[in-house]
C-alpha cells in the first residue's frame, strides 16, 4: 500500500480570491482560493448552483474570471492554460457521432497538426489505458455509456495533461459502471501521476476518489470547507466497505449539510 505524499513543489495552479459574475447580475463564485497540487485527487462538492463548474471552467480557460488571480507553474506558464497541459472531461462524452473511435481520440493531436500516423502509437496507447484496444475501428453508436465515457477520457489523456479537469463525468452511470470507472480511474491516475480536479454531487464518490474535497455552498457558490481524506493508494472494495471509509463519508456529508443550511439562511 502506498500513502498520498502531499506535493512539497509549487502549486500546479493556484486560484486566489477569485470570483466570478456573468453577465446577467449572478455570483456564480466568490473568493475561490485553491491551491492544485502535483498529483492532487481534488473534487468539488457540493449542491447545485454553487459554483462547481463554474470554477472548473474557470481553470480550464474556458470562462474569464471576474476578479481576483489564478496562476499557473513556471512549466504551465509558457503558454499560460495550454491545450497540452489540460484534459476536459464534460458530463455527456461529446463524441463526434460520424467517426469511429479512433478518430475521436485523435481529434486534440489533430488539431495541433500531428498526422493521423504519428499520433496512432499514442492513440493505441490511451485506448489501452482506458481497456478499449478492440474498439479503435468502431462508431461511437456502437459503444455503450461507459465506453463512450472510456472514449472521453481517452481524448482527453492523449495530450499528457498534467492536469485532468472532470466535470461529473459518471453522473449519468449505472452504479457498476460508475463503480468500475472510479477505479480503473485511479489505476491511471496512480500510474501516470497527472492531478485531477474532478466535479461530483456524490459524497461516496469524492470520499473514494480524492485525497482533498472542496465543499462548496451556493448563493453565492463558494467554498465553505476542504476536508483531506488521508487514507492509502491503491483504494479498493477493502476501503469503500470499512470503517474508515464510512466515517470519513459522515464527516463529509455533515460539512455538506452545513452547505444546504446556507441555501436556507439565504432564502
Ligand atoms: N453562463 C451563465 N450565465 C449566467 N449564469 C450562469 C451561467 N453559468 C452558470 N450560471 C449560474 O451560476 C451559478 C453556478 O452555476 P454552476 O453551473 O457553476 O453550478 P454547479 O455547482 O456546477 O451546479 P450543478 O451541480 O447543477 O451543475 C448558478 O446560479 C448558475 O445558474
Amino acid at each position: 500500500m502506498e500513502s498520498h505524499t502531499p506535493s512539497t513543489t509549487a502549486p500546479l495552479v493556484s486560484l486566489r480570491n477569485v470570483s466570478k459574475r456573468f453577465g446577467n447580475g449572478t455570483l456564480a463564485l466568490q473568493g475561490m482560493n485553491l491551491d492544485v497540487g502535483e498529483h492532487d485527487f481534488i473534487s468539488f462538492l457540493g449542491p447545485s448552483g454553487c459554483g462547481k463548474s463554474t470554477a472548473l471552467r474557470l481553470i480550464a480557460g474556458l470562462t474569464r474570471i471576474s476578479s481576483g488571480e489564478m496562476r499557473w507553474s513556471d512549466a504551465n506558464s509558457v503558454k499560460g492554460t495550454s491545450d497540452r497541459d489540460l484534459g476536459f472531461v464534460f458530463q455527456e462524452p461529446t463524441l463526434m457521432p460520424w467517426t469511429k473511435v479512433f478518430d475521436n481520440v485523435w481529434l486534440p493531436l489533430k488539431l495541433t497538426g500531428v498526422s493521423r500516423d504519428a499520433a496512432a502509437p499514442v492513440v493505441q496507447q490511451v485506448l489501452e489505458l482506458v481497456g478499449l484496444t478492440r474498439f479503435a475501428d468502431v462508431y461511437p453508436r456502437e459503444l455503450s455509456g461507459g465506453m463512450k465515457m472510456r472514449v472521453s477520457i481517452a481524448r482527453a489523456l492523449v495530450t499528457h495533461p498534467r492536469l485532468l479537469l472532470m466535470d461529473e463525468p459518471f453522473a449519468a452511470l449505472d452504479e457498476m459502471t460508475r463503480i468500475k470507472l472510479n477505479n480503473d480511474l485511479l489505476a491511471i491516475w496512480k500510474e501516470h501521476r497527472f492531478s485531477i480536479v474532478f466535479v461530483t454531487h456524490s459524497v461516496y464518490e469524492s470520499v473514494y476518489l480524492s485525497n482533498r474535497i472542496v465543499v462548496m455552498a451556493a448563493r453565492p457558490g463558494r467554498v465553505i470547507d476542504e476536508i483531506r481524506i488521508d487514507e492509502p493508494y491503491p483504494r479498493g472494495e477493502e476501503f469503500r466497505t470499512s470503517s474508515r471509509y464510512n466515517a470519513h463519508c459522515t464527516a463529509v456529508s455533515q460539512s455538506l449539510r452545513g452547505a444546504l443550511h446556507g441555501l436556507d439562511i439565504d432564502h
